[in-house]
């Protein structure tokens, strides 16, 4: 039995004085018996959250990481890092950071490997644009993603990896892609672990969807049996909402 998880996406939205308020909105509302909630906010933000969500079930994700522990990397922050502050996930590979930074499948891969080096679970982002998905690409450009995403990791490390499938089309649009659809995207990722890995560790591995996820359509998602929980930007962003999305999720 897998638990679902719900991931809140700030992108790079929120001060530190805003991210802690929204802490203290949803502190015994967000967190719902069963159900995973992870907000993953700026980097700016990270050591105040920790803090706040002290003593509640809310985890903490940050949005990237660096592979390298330390070094000449200016601008970048490293697992060592995160891990001190007592950040829980890392969302890696988003389409976003993929599309802007340049991030391949090699770098995702690396930063895979580096959340595991500091104990930080990666939420591994994979997905097609709308031109892959047109011609007919979707699966595999999922199956490449994935694979190399979790090349090199151990059965018991490949086993707790998040991996949100976010098809590029449905982010921020409003845009979605039907649970059915979704589901047989993800079906499909599920099978593709279970080659790389084995049938066990592909049982184990949550994989959420992510694109447009509101309160309203929440619960069709999580109806599907091969759907995990949900990675979300917008609808994140207000509490009433991500409280929402988290009873949605049981
Ligand atoms: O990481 C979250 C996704 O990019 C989805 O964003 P969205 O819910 O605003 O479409």
């Amino acid at each position: 039995m897998r638990t679902p998880i719900i991931a809140g996406n700030w992108k790079m939205f929120k001060t530190v004085k805003e991210a802690v308020a929204f802490i203290e909105d949803v502190k015994g509302k967000a967190e719902v018996a069963g159900v995973e909630s992870v907000i993953c906010a700026p980097y700016t933000n990270l050591p105040a959250l920790t803090e706040a969500v002290q003593g509640t079930s809310l985890k903490i994700g940050a949005q990237n990481v660096h592979f390298e522990d330390s070094g000449a990397f200016t601008g970048e922050i490293s697992g060592l890092m995160l891990k001190e502050i007592g950040v829980d996930y890392v969302i890696i590979g988003h389409s976003e950071r993929r599309a802007y930074f340049a991030e391949t499948d090699e770098i995702v891969n690396k930063k895979v490997l580096a959340a595991f080096k500091h104990g930080l679970l990666p939420i591994v982002c994979v997905g097609e644009s709308l031109e892959e998905r047109e011609a007919g690409k979707t699966k595999d450009v999922c199956r490449v993603q994935t694979e190399a995403a979790l090349q090199g990791l151990t059965e018991a490390q490949a086993a707790q990896v998040v991996v949100a499938y976010e098809p590029i089309w449905a982010i921020g649009t409003g845009k979605t892609s039907t649970a059915e659809d979704a589901g047989e995207v993800i079906g499909y990722i599920r099978e593709r672990i279970a080659a790389q890995f084995n049938s066990d560790v592909a049982g184990k591995v949550r994989i959420q969807y992510g694109g447009s996820v509101k309160p309203n359509n929440i619960r069709e998602f999580m109806q599907h049996p091969d759907i995990d929980g949900a990675l979300v930007g917008g609808a994140s962003l207000e509490p009433a909402s991500y409280i929402s999305l988290v009873e949605g999720a049981r």
